[in-house]
């Protein structure tokens, strides 16, 4: 069975993600969907819809992993929109005395790394929507397990990540389930929260949900 391609398949981690971005969406192509917090949840969600789409013979055209996220500090505002470059599996990899040593560096066979700890986004992809957001912070987006929560934590990842700006828990995942149905990935995520020591009063979920609300417009 074939049939006209679905157009983009937007994820979010939660419902209310979805929804805000719904609220702002001009195009019925797009397929906005929450499939869960963290990066195997989301990813193999991801896969799940992809592999489903294709086999109907309406296969997505690309993948958007978007939400709200921590945003560094002099990088991007909180309320502030994030377009990723990359996507960055901040903290997949060994310790060690001498400090954190990427999955990538440890030695392992390339095939057994599918892209390695980061995923570019496509450039396509990437430009059009930033033609639509120009305002949008460019960067890399961290995909971390944990919610960075101290000063040592957040010095620690500026220091592997200098040009990150900002940090989530999905985008890694569901940029590998991109990359195995060979679609075009990015991230857009809006900043709900300064990535430091932990401070729940200091987060602007309905800012950073409004703002995704108003980014929707350039997935058309
Ligand atoms: O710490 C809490 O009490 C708490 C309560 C509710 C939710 C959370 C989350 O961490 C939500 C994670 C969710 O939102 C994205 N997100 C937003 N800000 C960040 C961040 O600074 N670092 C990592 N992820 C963040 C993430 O993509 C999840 O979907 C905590």
């Amino acid at each position: 069975m074939t049939g006209a391609p679905s157009g983009l398949l937007v994820v979010t981690a939660v419902p209310a993600e979805a929804e805000a971005i719904r609220a702002g969406l001009p195009d019925p192509a797009t397929t906005v969907l929450p499939v869960g917090v963290g990066p195997a949840v989301a990813g193999a969600a991801t896969a799940r819809l992809l592999a489903l789409a294709e086999v109907a013979g309406r296969p997505y055209r690309g993948v958007v992993s978007a939400g709200v996220a921590g945003g560094f500090t002099g990088r991007v505002e909180v309320g502030g929109m994030v377009l990723g470059t990359r996507a960055v599996a901040a903290d997949l990899g060994a310790e060690s005395p001498e400090g954190f040593i990427p999955v990538d560096e440890l030695g392992m066979p390339p095939e057994l790394l599918g892209g390695g700890t980061s995923i570019a986004a496509d450039p396509e992809l990437l430009a059009a929507l930033y033609a639509a957001l120009p305002d949008a912070t460019l960067g890399p987006v961290l995909t971390v397990n944990t919610v960075t929560g101290t000063a040592a934590s957040t010095d620690a990842l500026r220091r592997r990540h200098p040009e990150a700006v900002a940090e989530a828990m999905e985008g890694y995942g569901v940029a590998v389930a991109a990359m195995h149905a060979a679609l075009p990935f990015v991230e857009l995520r809006t900043v709900s929260n300064p990535i430091g020591p932990r401070d729940r009063d200091a987060w602007r979920i309905r800012e950073a949900l409004a703002a995704l609300t108003t980014a929707a417009k350039a997935l058309a």
